[in-house]
């Protein structure tokens, strides 16, 4: 048996946990694939990485209507690849290699290999014949893709967000199964690469749980840029003349070389052995946590997307900060910051949220009051030529503070930054429009004029 002052599972949101708090400590980091987790070798990083190359390649292609006529040429695929995973893989190497040394925070052991719980303070890792104790447990196991029972059945090949940014070669055409935050992404890289894509929807609009104006003004947007399939009950996968065809329940097929499922990601908690702990996991597989993320097993924490209601890597980085707090300051615990979480959506436009819809502010009992402000009403909105981007703000009109705030458009995942500062520190709508510089002409002005646009009553109403 080896026993640790603190065992780490998962080297995502987990690996900064190993803190000079834990200089004269020993702790043990047990991850089963590469180092860094899903936004570094996966995730946030590299789609981003493609997203600029699409973004450019977009440009081009869009760049006529302001006179001057460029064009994409041609797409080295491979070059866009190695560009991105020359960068990252070194880096999860090189993390690795850290851990393997000790680092030089802490005395840290690293165990390579898929962990499960034996009982509350023990695990067995594969690969490895002792058994690993710790007085504190940390589960940072994070999520994987869900793929539908219709399409794994099939036995048809398909890729996942995982697997896609490594193919050999740009398919002609791609089906991509979802219209959430990943597949809006990835629609936005393979188009823009000039790749044909078909998004094949279960409801009428892209990002449907997004505020209305949103999640319709997208919806406008993408379906200039690749072909949308509405209302599409999945049936059957199989193989097709071309790759893949999926059949719908209305009798519709869809079919393309390379199919992308993208329908939503589930914690890795389901094969951790927490059946032999006192942890528990809710229905959609979170690990049950409090705000400050205690399991209900003394010395066992959970944190990013084991345990969150928020799949985001900013949030599962305040969790860390604070269970890293947490576990050396038992009587002085941090909450999670749950309260005012911001998100974007990097495809084309660019989507950025913080806090409620206008719905849910209504359903909330709030009195709101509501702006859109359209870019093209500003002065660097005509610089872009714009015709459909938006700001849509919500405000309380009694206490004047801002409930909503959403982008869809050119710099959204940007622009609203100002917004979540005001959001963070209770700043009044009115205040913020007002109390300050904005510079002009800047895209900016988009966010000032639909402050400006909230109608509160008088101050000595
Ligand atoms: C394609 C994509 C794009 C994204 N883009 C963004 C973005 O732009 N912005 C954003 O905020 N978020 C983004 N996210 C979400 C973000 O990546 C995650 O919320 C975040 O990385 C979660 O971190 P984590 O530490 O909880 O889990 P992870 O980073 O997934 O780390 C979990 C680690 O635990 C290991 N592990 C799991 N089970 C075991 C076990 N039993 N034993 C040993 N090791 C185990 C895994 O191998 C993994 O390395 C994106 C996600 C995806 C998939
Ligand atoms: N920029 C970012 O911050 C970013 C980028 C990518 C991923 N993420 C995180 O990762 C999470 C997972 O991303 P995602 O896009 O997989 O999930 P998602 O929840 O955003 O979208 C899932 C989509 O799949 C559809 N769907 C679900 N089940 C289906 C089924 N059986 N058949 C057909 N369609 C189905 C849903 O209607 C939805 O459109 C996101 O919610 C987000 O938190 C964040």
């Amino acid at each position: 048996m080896a026993h640790y002052d603190l065992v780490i599972i998962g080297t995502g949101s987990g690996n900064p946990l190993v803190t000079p708090d834990f200089a004269d400590k020993k702790v043990a980091i047990i991850e089963k694939g590469v180092f860094g987790g899903t936004c570094l070798n996966v995730g946030c990083i590299p789609t981003k990485m493609f997203v600029q190359a699409a973004e450019v390649a977009r440009s081009a292609r869009e760049s006529s209507r302001l006179g001057v006529d460029a064009s994409v040429q041609h797409v080295r695929w491979s070059d866009i690849r190695e560009r991105v995973f020359g960068r990252i893989d070194p880096i999860a190497l090189g993390g690795r290699e850290y851990r393997e040394r000790g680092s030089e925070d802490g005395n840290t052991t690293v165990y390579s290999g898929h962990a499960r719980f034996t009982g509350d303070h023990s695990l067995r890792v594969d690969g490895y014949d002792e058994e690993v104790t710790g007085d504190q447990i940390v589960i940072a196991t994070g999520a994987r893709p869900v793929i539908p029972a219709v399409i794994t059945d099939s036995g048809v090949p398909y890729e996942t967000s995982d697997t896609v940014m490594r193919i050999a070669d740009l398919p002609s055409s791609l089906v991509i199964v979802g219209g959430g935050f990943i597949a809006l992404e990835f629609a936005h890289v393979f188009s823009s690469l000039g790749v044909d894509v078909t998004m094949v929807l279960r409801g009428e609009r892209v990002l449907r749980h997004a505020d209305d104006d949103v999640s319709q003004t997208l919806t406008n947007a993408v379906e200039n840029q690749w072909t949308l399939v509405r209302n599409a009950e999945l049936t059957s996968a199989g193989h097709g003349a071309d790759g893949v065809e999926l059949a719908l329940s209305d009798g519709r097929t869809v079919n393309g070389d390379l199919l992308l499922v993208a329908t939503g990601r589930r914690p890795n908690t389901d094969d951790l052995g927490l059946e032999n702990t006192g942890v528990e996991v809710r229905p959609d597989g979170r690990v049950v946590v409090d705000e400050y993320g205690r399991t209900g097993v003394d010395g066992v924490w959970s944190l990013g997307d084991a345990s969150s209601p928020f799949q985001l890597k900013h949030v599962a980085n305040a969790e860390e900060r604070c269970v890293a707090h947490n576990l050396v300051h038992p009587n002085d615990l941090r909450p999670f910051p749950h309260d005012v979480v911001p998100s974007a959506v990097f495809t084309h436009p660019q989507v950025a949220t913080v806090g409620m819809s206008e719905a849910q502010a209504r359903a909330a009992g709030h009195d709101v009051t509501v702006k859109v402000q359209a870019y093209g009403a500003t002065a660097y909105g005509w610089a872009l030529e714009d015709t459909s981007s938006i700001c849509k703000v919500i405000a309380d009109k009694e206490t004047r503070k801002l409930l909503g705030v959403h982008f869809v458009g050119p710099d959204a995942s940007t622009l609203i930054q100002p917004a979540i500062q005001a959001m963070s520190f209770g700043l009044a709508a009115d205040e913020m429009a007002r109390g300050q510089y904005w510079i002009h002409p800047a895209l900016t002005e988009v966010l000032e004029n639909a402050l400006l646009g909230l109608e509160f009553p008088p101050h000595d109403a």
